[in-house]
């Protein structure tokens, strides 16, 4: 069963906090933003994500995601976002993002004329992957290229090798739920889930493999003098070094081992790849059910970029696109990928009336927060006006409540370290896409499901060329 399904059930029975079971854990549902308040704040007391006993035997909490460890966390942390949220970082992957895209626009030149089905959701995982793989670690798959020409691009050994990684990689997300939900002792001692865990275990080893020679190979690369990049591979690896811009203001700091530049790269691409594929697809979605927010899209791109439908665009001309930043934000906050997210309290709390002892699980249930009819007007009517400032031609400014409680990248100390990555791809998406295609779908029904983070499926759309004659 889906287990969306049937947390919406048991949301449906429950008031503002509600309470489930995991094997013997206890798990405290807040579903009101007046008890998340406290939650959401970036105090240490909430640091600390529910360790999975069984992400521990897969190696997952040795990076930065389920890193429990505040002072390895932080050092790893402070890290990430000095690559991430650098200027030139972005500047370089807005540029990333059109190219990679103009390589597909390439592959779709002999067939666009007469319009070209596919399933989207794959087409923006494999190109999600391709970006990712390409900004972390600076080597490139062949993911779209494969899903483009139907995998009949000529397969050399580094195609072959991009596809075992990007279906590596797809199973390896559908199975985090798997990890989160089934007990230990059935995916121990239950034929049919200890096979299953098997497999998960042998394509997690094969994912680590492939890190491991990614980054030890660059770093062989960069003792033997090659130039530096401002990739986060390269950031990371001279990090707290001679070569490390900063490191004067951290003399007393131990460089960064290449096994915590494994770990972090790994959290990377798990944090990065499926997470703006999806929010990406369910953006496409909401914008082909609303065709005004369409029109005032591209009203913006044309004002913004003007008539040529392949003029390069830059990060400081995206940041002038306020309309479409509003409606990828209206997308995240209607579909949270993320829609829970638990944490643990260090310290007894008082939360709804009641003292929580130490170590307590608590659910934020994200979804809700973001799609209280309380808080929000019209929850269920696509409106990015919301999230434009009266400057902007929006409709209001967001009030003190909303602002706590629209946290589709987290919230607190672990609030998302990729959220100006993600933001600054999907923006780039909207402008490639809507300048110059026009995108019908081909089913009516929104698929996804729910695993870690929402996924979605069987996205079929028609892309064709918009008649830009007139502009
Ligand atoms: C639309 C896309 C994305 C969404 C909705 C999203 C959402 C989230 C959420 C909800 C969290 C948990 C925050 C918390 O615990 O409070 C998170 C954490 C994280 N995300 Fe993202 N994310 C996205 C894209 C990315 C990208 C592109 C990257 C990397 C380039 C990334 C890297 C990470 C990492 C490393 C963490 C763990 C942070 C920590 O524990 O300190 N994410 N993200």
């Amino acid at each position: 069963m889906n287990p969306l399904t049937w947390y919406n059930k048991n949301k449906e029975k429950a008031g503002a906090i509600w309470e489930f079971y995991i094997g013997s854990q206890r798990n405290i549902v807040i579903n009101h933003v007046k008890h998340a308040k406290k939650l959401c704040k970036p105090h240490k007391n909430f640091f600390k994500r529910q360790p999975f006993p069984t992400f521990k035997r897969i190696g997952l909490n040795n990076g930065m995601i389920f890193n429990n460890d505040y002072d390895s966390w932080h050092r790893r942390r402070r890290l990430v976002i000095r690559a991430l949220m650098a200027t030139k970082f972005l500047r370089g992957l807005v540029l990333c993002v059109q190219n990679q895209f103009k390589a597909s626009e390439e592959r779709w030149k002999s067939k666009i004329k007469d319009g070209i089905e596919f399933e989207f959701s794959e087409w923006m995982r494999y190109f999600a992957t391709d970006i990712q793989t390409l900004q972390t670690t600076k080597q490139r798959s062949y993911c779209v290229a494969l899903f483009d020409t139907n995998n009949k691009l000529v397969q050399s050994e580094e195609i072959k090798k991009s596809l075992k990684f990007i279906t590596a990689a797809k199973n390896f997300f559908s199975s985090l739920g798997f990890f989160i939900f089934i007990p230990q002792f059935l995916m121990d001692y239950v034929p049919g889930f200890s096979h299953y865990r098997e497999r998960c275990e042998r394509n997690i080893k094969y994912l680590n493999d492939v890190v491991n020679n990614i980054v030890n190979k660059r770093k062989k690369e960069l003792e033997e003098g090659a130039e530096l990049d401002s990739d986060l591979l390269d950031h990371l690896l001279i990090a707290h070094t001679l070569k490390d811009p900063d490191s004067k203001n951290n003399d007393n700091v131990e460089p960064i081992t290449t096994k915590e530049v494994i770990f972090i790269t790994w959290d990377i691409l798990l944090g990065g790849t499926d997470s703006t594929g999806n929010a990406f697809s369910f953006l496409l979605y909401h914008i082909a059910k609303n065709p005004n927010v369409l029109v005032k899209i591209r009203k913006e791109i044309d004002e913004v970029f003007g008539p040529d439908p392949n003029v390069e665009f830059t990060l400081e001309k995206l940041d002038k696109c306020h309309y479409i930043e509003a409606s990828v934000k209206e997308s995240l906050r209607i579909i949270l990928l993320a829609p829970y997210n638990a944490k643990i309290s260090d310290g007894i709390e008082n939360i709804a009336g009641y003292n929580w002892q130490s170590g307590t699980s608590f659910w934020i249930d994200h979804q809700t927060l973001c799609n209280n009819p309380d808080y929000w007007n019209d929850v269920e009517t696509f409106n990015p006006d919301r999230f434009l400032s009266i400057n902007h031609g929006g409709s209001s400014e967001l009030s003190e409540f909303q602002k706590i409680s629209f946290t589709p990248f987290g919230f607190g100390l672990r609030t998302c370290p990729g959220r100006l990555v993600a933001m600054n791809i999907m923006k780039s998406l909207v402008v490639l896409f809507y300048r110059k295609y026009n995108i019908e779908l081909k089913n009516e029904k929104l698929n996804y499901r729910y695993s870690a983070s929402n996924l979605v499926y069987d996205l079929k759309v028609k892309i064709s060329l918009r008649d830009v004659s007139s502009l």
